[in-house]
């Protein structure tokens, strides 16, 4: 159940490849707008492209050069959307038997497939009920029994959790982790936690190109896209290499870091990035900086002030870069911290990663 695609979509900016290797399941990610549905439109067969090539187990699902093109009933593709989309009029059995006996199953057949796969789901009480008689949790449990009962060879899920309300996603969450094991899927999600818990590999989109990917782990350890540092709840910067453990930044200035050990160390000139910690970042009001100038420090404007658990997030703005600080709450009172602030931003090199971008 492997699948590979490449599709350019010109009217959404779209030109980007998505590979899921048998078995494996990889999160999208990307800022709105990124092209994340596109690519699941595209896969799916509701989105027509403008040049590329997808296939599934070595069956062409289409292929802009020859004109091949297979209908979505015939791909092999689900597609469990944000919004479970039941059929109202039908029973949860009828809705999750509708897959297999649209595939020619006979009726008893067909049955036997939607027990099971409720079962699985931890729905199988709710056979006999209608949709409109589920909470939003249960209908998006009966949605992934439906979406199973197709044996499909490639299962797209479209941010799984956005429609159900936070008490609801812990068990959607297992339930996914569960099912998902050794399946060829492809998950959408805003969420790290999803991209960690859920997949094995993360490709980030940023305008409708593919601007990073690889293990969901070293991802989050080393971003290299703005994104997915946000993701992985860190400040990133990036501009060319200075020397080992250095860059130059826009507004900033020179940024000192450590370089990495080993590989993924920039030449001089080569782009780099640096990432460090909210909890790194000293704030002090303008005037009172400490002395001695520790090597990294910059003039900044408050933006924003986010309670954030026990924490103050500081949003602040240095010329063309944000960065964020987090205080505790009686830190940011004796800073007499408020938008508009003018404040002197302080970071270890010791605490800045540097490598290549
Ligand atoms: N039906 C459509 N017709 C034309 N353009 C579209 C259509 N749907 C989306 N777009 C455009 O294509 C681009 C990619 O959108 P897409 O919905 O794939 O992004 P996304 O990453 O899924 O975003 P979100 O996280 O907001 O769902 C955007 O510029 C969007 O405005």
């Amino acid at each position: 159940m492997t699948f590979r695609m490449h599709a350019v979509v010109g009217e959404r900016g779209v030109d980007a490849s998505l590979d899921v290797a048998d078995g494996e399941t990889v999160a999208v990610l990307g800022p709105n707008g990124a092209g994340k549905s596109t690519l699941f439109g595209l896969a799916a067969g509701l989105v027509r492209a403008d040049g590329g090539r997808a296939e599934l187990d070595g069956r062409v699902l289409f292929d802009t050069a020859t004109g091949e093109w297979v209908p979505p009933h015939a791909r092999g593709v689900a597609l469990l959307a944000q919004e479970p989309l039941l059929f109202p009029h039908l029973s949860v059995l009828d809705n999750v038997a509708f897959g297999p006996r649209a595939a020619g199953a006979p009726r008893a057949a067909a049955r036997a497939a939607a027990e099971h796969w409720l079962g699985e789901v931890d729905a199988a009480a709710l056979a006999d009920r209608r949709p409109a008689q589920l909470s939003g949790g249960q209908a998006q449990r009966v949605a992934v029994a439906r979406a199973l009962a197709a044996e499909p060879h490639l299962l797209l899920l479209d941010e799984p959790f956005a429609a159900l309300d936070v008490a609801a996603a812990p068990a959607l969450r297992r339930l996914l982790r569960r099912v998902l094991a050794g399946r060829t899927a492809v998950v959408i999600t805003h969420e790290a936690l999803d991209a960690h818990l859920l997949a094995d590999r993360v490709v980030v989109l940023e305008g409708g190109r593919v601007a990073e990917e690889g293990p969901t782990a070293a991802l989050l350890e080393r971003p290299r896209s703005r994104f997915a540092a946000g993701l992985a709840g860190l400040n990133f910067v990036r501009g060319p290499a200075t020397a080992e453990g250095s860059l130059f930044v826009a507004g900033l200035g020179e940024v000192f870091g450590l370089g990495p050990a080993g590989h993924d160390v920039p030449s001089s000139g080569d782009d780099a990035v640096a990432v460090f910690r909210p909890a790194d970042v000293a704030v002090f009001r303008a005037g009172e900086e400490p002395h001695g100038s520790p090597r990294n420090s910059w003039r900044a404007v408050v933006r924003e002030l986010e309670p954030r658990g026990p924490q103050i997030r500081v949003h602040a703005a240095s010329p063309g870069t944000a960065l964020v600080a987090d205080l505790t709450p009686a830190a940011a009172a004796e800073l007499d911290l408020a938008p508009g602030a003018d404040v002197v931003l302080v970071v270890k090199a010791a605490a800045v990663s540097v490598y290549a971008g």
